[in-house]
């Protein structure tokens, strides 16, 4: 296909999205099996501009000052994609599978109009009802923050040290551009251009081996703030399918007791394959079985109960940006609700002088701040530990990572923006010793 047949292309799958209230990756989907001429490459492309389409939903309809499937792939390849309008027009002349040429309005608004006069929700492209939280956050910078939570964002690799080592990988993982990540000492970082194809890593010998696991560089330092020792009794318990269970038991050296649960069995899933793959021994997998606690053998005998809280994921949406427009105020609602009751389930599990680690992979106030200040004024046994001490555990990058995160006296935020990490909030909170 040609690159002009390709946005075509985009636009049958927006419009799709649109009308049949579709998620973006079925459309994409169900336009590959419909158009099986088209190789690997065309579907990467296509699907590289779907998604940039969707990131920049409001700012690109903004431009064109017209929200059609073609006005926002148009806006977007002058937004995103930076193209100029004799670009756009060179690509858009009508010829073959090419899109129409562009009308005079659609020059216009291509020559002229940008995002500098239009609303913060708009210029940063999320949805309107969320301007008050990103406002309260941010402050005048919340157009820059959102704008990066709604950029593309890198594939990172954490190195499994019970396994590898971060030098050997990063040799082994050149040919697919591996870097070493800024903050994570254990972190690989491989950036995909617009039109990547998937790098296949679940392919490469090390991950068959458990030498390496997908993990966004915000998760793995949000499990390395948590501060989990070797030797220690830890729980996971907001484990789902593992992701932190297996940064945690890495920390842990395979020394002391990792415990895992969750209230959903159904994700846990994953977790008994992972575990094995990355030659984890000390970990208890603990599947709820109807109403029982399955924790109740256990109380107040936990160094670190780790709650990876489920939240509306808005720290996310640079990976999920179709999540972000369908995002509904009663969903946080519910997940703050969640939360509340997550953290006062970790109660029963801390022994005197343990802590928890309350980790969101939002960054919204009342999933982070307001939940810390309610949780610690209903629990007054817990203290909240001051950001700059969590963040020591980073050593040599301790200082320069603080001054790049947001802290509060509830926890430390990153940001793609901040970080250039998905954004996550992590408080930890001591309980007073007996
Ligand atoms: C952010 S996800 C966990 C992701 C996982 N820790 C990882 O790193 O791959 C949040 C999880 O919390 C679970 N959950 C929700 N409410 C819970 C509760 N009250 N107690 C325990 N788990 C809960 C959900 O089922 C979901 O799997």
């Amino acid at each position: 296909m040609t690159p002009a047949a390709r946005l075509s292309a985009a636009i049958e799958v927006i419009e799709a999205i649109d009308t049949q209230r579709v998620p973006a990756a079925k459309a994409l989907k169900e336009w590959g099996t419909a158009h099986r001429f088209a190789g690997s490459g065309d579907r990467a492309g296509i699907s590289g501009l779907v998604w940039d389409v969707l990131r920049r939903r409001a700012s690109s309809a903004w431009i064109m000052d017209d929200d059609t499937s073609r006005a926002r792939l148009l806006g977007m390849l002058k937004a995103e994609r930076r193209m100029d309008v004799d670009t756009i027009a060179a690509l858009c002349d009508g010829s073959g599978f090419a899109p129409e040429p562009l009308s005079d309005s659609e020059r216009s608004a291509l020559a002229s109009r940008t995002v500098a006069d239009a609303p913060a929700h708009i210029a940063g492209d999320y949805p309107e009802w969320l301007d008050g939280q990103l406002a309260d956050v941010f402050g005048d910078d919340r157009v820059a923050e959102a704008t990066a939570m709604a950029s593309r964002a890198p594939l990172d690799l954490r190195v499994n040290t019970l396994k590898a080592k971060r030098d050997k990988v990063l040799g082994s993982l050149r040919h697919l551009g591996a870097t070493e990540t800024p903050w994570s000492p254990l972190g690989l970082r491989i950036d995909l251009g617009a039109d990547a194809r998937n790098p296949g890593i679940h392919a490469e010998e090390d991950f068959i081996k458990g030498g390496i696991e997908v993990q966004d560089e915000g998760s793995q330092l949000a499990a390395l703030l948590s501060g989990a020792k070797p030797g220690e009794q830890v729980i996971d318990l907001c484990a789902g399918a593992g992701g932190k269970t297996l940064a945690l038991a890495a920390m842990m050296q395979g020394k002391g007791r990792l415990i895992a649960t969750d209230a959903d069995k159904r994700q846990l899933a994953p977790i008994h394959e992972r575990l094995s793959r990355a030659g984890i021994h000390n970990a208890d997998i603990r599947t709820p079985k109807g109403p029982d606690d399955t924790l109740s053998d256990i109380h107040n005998s936990a160094d670190l109960v780790l709650i990876d809280a489920p939240c509306t994921g808005t720290g996310t949406w640079r990976r999920n940006p179709d999540a972000k427009w369908r995002m509904r105020p009663g969903a946080l609602e519910v997940r703050i609700k969640d939360q509340a009751e997550v953290l006062d389930r970790a109660v029963a599990l801390v022994k005197p002088g343990g802590r928890i680690a309350y980790v969101t992979c939002s960054v919204l106030p009342q999933e982070n701040r307001d939940q810390i200040r309610a949780f610690t004024a209903r629990q007054p046994e817990f203290s909240v530990v001051p950001p700059e001490q969590v963040m020591s555990v980073l050593w040599d990058k301790a200082e320069d990572f603080a001054a790049a995160t947001y802290q509060s006296p509830e926890g430390v935020l990153m940001t793609p923006r901040r970080t250039g990490t998905d954004g996550f909030f992590v408080s930890v909170m001591t309980r007073k010793k007996a």
